[in-house]
């Protein structure tokens, strides 16, 4: 029997140590995503939002509570989730191709060599990038970059792709060009995306749900489904009344979230030295 849900996540929580001091960072976070969701995590800047989805992908253990990837606790990053990160200019192999950076997973989860040229076409026209395999990352501009960590994080068919302010590097056009680029992606392959942003309009603007991620330690503030129409355009969904509802709740939750709270690190007494 398959997974009620593709993510579970349950009584999930993180704190960081460093020597005696600690600061609890996400406490009691629970929410699900299904198969084929877009689902946006917001919250303040500084929240949690990165450490969240470290914890997601199994690349930091969490503190308290588990994930569950298709009903099995992630303990180390599963095959079958990619992870699109902010800067492309790190994540992408100068000294090689596009094409060979996209083959690198591919090459790690064994798919038969014969296949890959196939796999690897395919990826480059999901995001609009046909014929550019031969070029290196360094001669494409910061959109074509990121359009290409895309590709190749798609290439492998993963189950569930995250994304961590995965458009915040470039400019204010190539973000919109990107939002519709992902969105139809996601839409047409029936894709599950768990989407990670400070941007309360790109979070609106492309999600079935909006996670709102609020207080100190951060936990779940709201679980909103963004009941828009499924088909998204930048300006007529914008100028719909319930986009503009939908945005003043979450801003309303995020200012709240800024107010002052509890203060969250705590500075660990030093042992009593024994006599
Ligand atoms: N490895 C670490 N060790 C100690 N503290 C950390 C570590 N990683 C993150 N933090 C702290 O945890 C808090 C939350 O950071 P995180 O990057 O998860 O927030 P965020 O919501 O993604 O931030 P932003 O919106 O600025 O990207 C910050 O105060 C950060 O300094």
């Amino acid at each position: 029997m398959g997974a009620e849900h593709l993510l579970d996540l349950q009584d999930l929580g993180k704190t960081y140590s460093t020597g005696a001091v600690r600061a609890r960072i996400l406490e009691g976070v629970e929410f699900t995503v299904d198969r084929g969701e877009f689902v946006c995590v917001v919250g303040p800047s500084g929240a949690g939002k990165t450490t969240l989805l470290k914890c997601i992908a199994g690349l930091t253990a969490p503190t308290t509570g588990r994930t569950l990837f298709e009903g099995e606790k992630v303990t180390e990053p599963p095959a079958k989730l990619a992870v699109i990160f902010q800067d492309y200019s790190r994540s992408l192999l100068p000294w090689l191709t596009v094409a060979k950076n996209i083959e690198l997973p591919l090459q790690k989860a064994r798919f038969p060599a014969r296949e890959r040229p196939g796999i690897i076409a395919e990826a480059l026209a999901n995001v609009g990038l046909e014929g550019k395999g031969g070029v290196y990352p360094w001669e494409m501009s910061g959109g074509m970059q990121q359009r290409a960590a895309i590709a190749r994080g798609l290439a492998y068919q993963p189950d569930v792709l995250l994304m961590d302010e995965p458009f915040a590097a470039v400019d204010a056009q190539t973000r919109i060009d990107l939002e519709d680029l992902v969105l139809g992606m996601s839409r047409r392959l029936g894709m599950t995306v768990l989407f990670v942003t400070h941007d309360i309009d790109e979070a609106v603007y492309m999600a079935d749900r909006v996670v709102v991620l609020s207080g100190t330690p951060a936990a779940v503030a709201r679980d909103i489904t963004v009941d828009l129409p499924g088909e998204r355009d930048q300006v007529q969904t914008k100028n719909l009344p319930r986009y503009g509802e939908l945005r003043a709740e979450v801003f309303g939750l995020i200012q709240a979230a800024k107010r002052p709270a509890m203060q969250r690190t705590e500075t660990v007494p030093a042992r009593r030295m024994v006599p």
